[in-house]
């Protein structure tokens, strides 16, 4: 199931469609029982300490203090005074069932976390509006000194301090074990830093119409079912010629092997014919891998011109100071194309057309935005829609999750893709991946299928390779277990 990914504004909005169709009060309750659901699973001992801010996600607290109360666990609530109506009449029925409601004092949270088998924090959710104020500060570094003790913590939403919205992280925010979010992903979930403070995501999309929030959601994060849908299928006559010829362009003194890789991760996801054009000598990793050396490039893309065209193209991987001449020359040719490394340069903007694939990881797409990398780690999914509008076809923003965005009517899309592993921090890896997108192209998808397909794939092949070889694996280990996860795609 492809989930959403919601700005605090599109939250609001969504928020806006349940109050004026009475609805929100049923949702606050949904939320709130899911958020004492996840307690009951996850942190089943001890008395539960839940802290309410003022807005609807003291609110969410509220309610899950009710139904944890009915559930015979030991509750204590310390909360702000609100003005919300929700969450006020959340607070007169937990009081009504027995509840009881403190002020939200340092000294009080101070006491009480000392013997909380669990923390709830629902202090700040998408309602924050930074810079956080004073009297706030000194509640969250007592529930953070709490958490340093070894009391888990529960944020909902998001973890308190945090803007839904951006990778960067606050001077305080809370750190939590676990994070029940609501009706959407953020964000802060899933980029930089303030996704590492967040713990173990869980998403519940609240019984809420799908299309309000579609409507409203800024990227989606598909399934692998839905993954697997995009992958070529093929028929029983299939034959090398059919499977897609690939060419790389890439390779220069001293990185060659980037070719070599990116035609082994070509090979291995499902390429019929793979070959390397270099104007250096290219290691054989594989045997398979073709090999065509030249004299120089002047003289070899006109001659390569002349004869068959190859179904998909990868380029610039290693391939040196001469990339952004050779990509110019190559993407006059129409076929579907992957730029990488070298060939990542703001001079080949408006030189692109709709089946190319750019691949830049954040800093050289700082390089092509003339911005700087914090800028683009901040706003990872604003900066895959600028470089897509600044390149066309489809843009790969790389990272820990990569973002895909496409063109197309209505404004294109952006997909934040799952899975991976930091073990995949290593040399050689975008090499591999800008093989796997050639040969997904070269199979007959087009460039926005491709780039959501290929990232997946290469993330769950990391992900495999990594079970084995942890912070020590190589692009060639993902290689070898291309076939494998695409295998496992499938077999959903
Ligand atoms: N449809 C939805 O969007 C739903 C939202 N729900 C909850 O509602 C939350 C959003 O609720 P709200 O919009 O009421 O906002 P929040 O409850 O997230 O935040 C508002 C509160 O934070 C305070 N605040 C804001 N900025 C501050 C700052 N800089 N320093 C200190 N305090 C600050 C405000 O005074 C107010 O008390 C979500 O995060 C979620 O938990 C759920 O009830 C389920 C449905």
């Amino acid at each position: 199931m492809s989930e959403s990914i919601l700005s605090p504004g599109g939250a609001r909005r969504v928020d806006a469609r349940l109050e004026s169709a009475g609805l929100l009060d049923l949702t606050m309750e949904e939320a709130g029982r899911a958020v004492a659901d996840a307690v009951q699973a996850s942190f089943p001992e001890g008395p539960v300490l839940l802290l309410a801010g003022g807005g609807a996600n003291g609110g969410d607290a509220l309610v899950a203090a009710r139904h944890l109360l009915t559930l015979g666990r030991t509750v204590r609530v310390l909360a702000q005074p609100s003005k919300h109506p929700l969450t006020r009449l959340n607070r007169r029925r937990l009081r009504a069932t027995g509840g009881e409601v403190q002020p939200l004092l340092v000294a009080a949270l101070r006491r009480a976390s000392a013997s909380a088998g669990v923390l709830v924090d629902g202090l700040l959710g998408t309602g924050f509006v930074p810079p956080l104020r004073p009297a706030l500060a000194g509640v969250m570094g007592a529930l953070n000194a709490a958490h340093d003790a070894g009391v888990p913590v529960l944020s909902i939403d998001l973890p308190s301090g945090l803007d839904a919205s951006s990778a960067a992280l606050p001077d305080l925010s809370v750190e939590a074990d676990m994070t029940v979010t609501l009706m959407g992903l953020k964000a802060a979930l899933l980029f930089g830093a303030p996704a590492t403070r967040a713990g173990r995501v869980t998403l519940v999309p609240l019984r809420v119409p799908p299309a309000w929030v579609r409507a409203e959601a800024l990227a989606t994060r598909p399934g692998d079912a839905e993954v697997a849908a995009l992958l070529p299928v093929r028929t029983t006559g299939a034959h090398k010629g059919t499977a897609g010829r690939v060419w790389v362009v890439g390779g220069h003194s001293g990185t060659v092997g980037a070719a070599a890789l990116a035609g082994q991760g070509a090979l291995r996801a499902g390429a019929g014919l793979v070959t390397v054009h270099s104007l250096a000598d290219v290691p054989l990793v594989t045997p398979e891998l073709m090999v065509r050396r030249h004299a120089d490039w002047a003289t070899a893309l006109p001659e390569l011109h002349k004869g068959a065209l190859p179904d998909a193209v990868a380029l610039g991987m290693g391939l040196g100071p001469e990339a952004v001449q050779v990509a110019r020359e190559v993407l006059t040719w129409g076929v579907p194309t992957v730029l990488d490394a070298d060939a990542l340069s703001p001079e080949l903007a408006g030189h692109g057309h709709p089946q190319c694939i750019w691949t830049p990881h954040p800093g050289e797409a700082a390089r092509l935005l003339g911005t700087g990398t914090a800028q683009v780690t901040r706003d990872p999914l604003a900066a895959a829609r600028a470089l897509q509008q600044l390149l066309g076809g489809a843009v790969v923003l790389k990272g820990g999750p990569s973002v895909v965005a496409s063109g197309g009517d209505g404004g294109g899309s952006l997909t934040v893709s799952r899975g991976g592993h930091p073990g995949m921090a290593s040399g050689g890896m975008g090499d591999t991946l800008s093989g796997i997108l050639a040969a997904l192209l070269g199979q007959g998808l087009d460039a926005a299928d491709a780039a959501v397909a290929g990232v997946r794939l290469h993330a769950r092949a990391g992900e495999r390779a990594a079970a084995t070889h942890g912070y020590g694996l190589t692009a060639t280990d993902v290689s070898e277990e291309l076939g494998a996860a695409w295998r496992n795609l499938l077999e959903l």
